[in-house]
């Protein structure tokens, strides 16, 4: 599905990415976590085409994108949720589902058969069903309230039909009950769509609770990879990041 291999990065003397190898299975997910600075940032950027390795390989469904525009890499199948919401702040949520799915089919069908209205109305349903915020068709973005508003950079995410979903803190500037709420959603439609979902997370109690596989960055390199529990007890994930006396905080 993905997979990065010797991929470098660097920002003048800094190594933002060091020689990174993942091979990130089908249908998985997974989180990546590591101190401030560590890259993580940086590899999502390098993934969505953001940014181009100095070297190394980046394949999705066995072929090469790196260095692809990023738009590109949206048609191959790979969006990030941004913060989409708050770039057409008086747009409704219908209104911005259903211009996110005219954008997305415009440069697909126009030659074969143009998208049609209805279509599109129908299709902005479903994705505020899944992501739930049937409720708040007429409501501007504007309005939302935080952790709704980044339900809606989901699901325009959602829009584009990725198979791989790259999400950088879904659960940031959420209080603990509303955390859980937003990755428990993010569990579901994981899912339910069967995507291959990558998450950056700063809350571990999320994090162990909900990834399959967790991948530590640690000065642009893959300190540890591996379960929840594998993780738990590395002694130098523990060190380097965790801490000591993590083990009994989340068990
Ligand atoms: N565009 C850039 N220009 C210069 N340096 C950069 C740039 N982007 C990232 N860096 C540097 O690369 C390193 C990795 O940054 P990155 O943002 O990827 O880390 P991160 O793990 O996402 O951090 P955080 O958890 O704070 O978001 C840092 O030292 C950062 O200062």
């Amino acid at each position: 599905m993905l997979k990065l291999t010797n991929v470098k990065k660097s920002f003048g003397g800094v190594l933002a990415t060091n020689d990174l190898s993942i091979d990130f299975t089908p249908g998985s997910l997974s989180a990546i976590i590591g101190p401030n600075g560590a890259g993580k940032t940086t590899l999502f950027n390098l993934i969505a085409g953001r940014l181009r390795p100095d070297s190394g390989s980046i394949v999705f469904n066995n072929e090469e994108i790196s260095g692809l525009p990023a738009t590109e890499i949206v048609h191959k199948g790979i969006a990030r949720a941004f913060q989409v919401a708050s770039l057409f702040p008086s747009f409704s949520v219908q209104d911005s589902f259903e211009a996110a799915v005219l954008a997305r089919h415009r440069k697909m069908n126009d030659i074969v058969r143009p998208f049609s209205q209805a279509e599109s109305r129908d299709r902005a349903h479903h994705l505020m069903q899944m992501v739930g915020l049937e409720s708040r068709a007429r409501t501007l973005a504007k309005h939302l309230p935080h952790g709704e508003q980044k339900l809606l950079d989901i699901g325009l995410a959602l829009a584009l039909e990725p198979r791989l979903l790259l999400l950088d803190e879904p659960t940031a500037g959420m209080g603990p009950e509303e955390r859980f709420q937003m990755i428990e959603r993010v569990h579901e439609l994981w899912e339910r769509e069967q995507l291959t979902l990558i998450f950056i997370e700063h809350d571990m109690d999320i994090v162990f609770a909900h990834a399959q596989v967790i991948r530590v960055l640690y000065y642009g390199a893959l300190l540890a990879e591996g379960t929840p529990a594998e993780i738990r007890n590395n002694q130098a994930v523990i060190d380097a990041y965790l801490g000591a006396g993590f083990e009994e905080e989340v068990a």
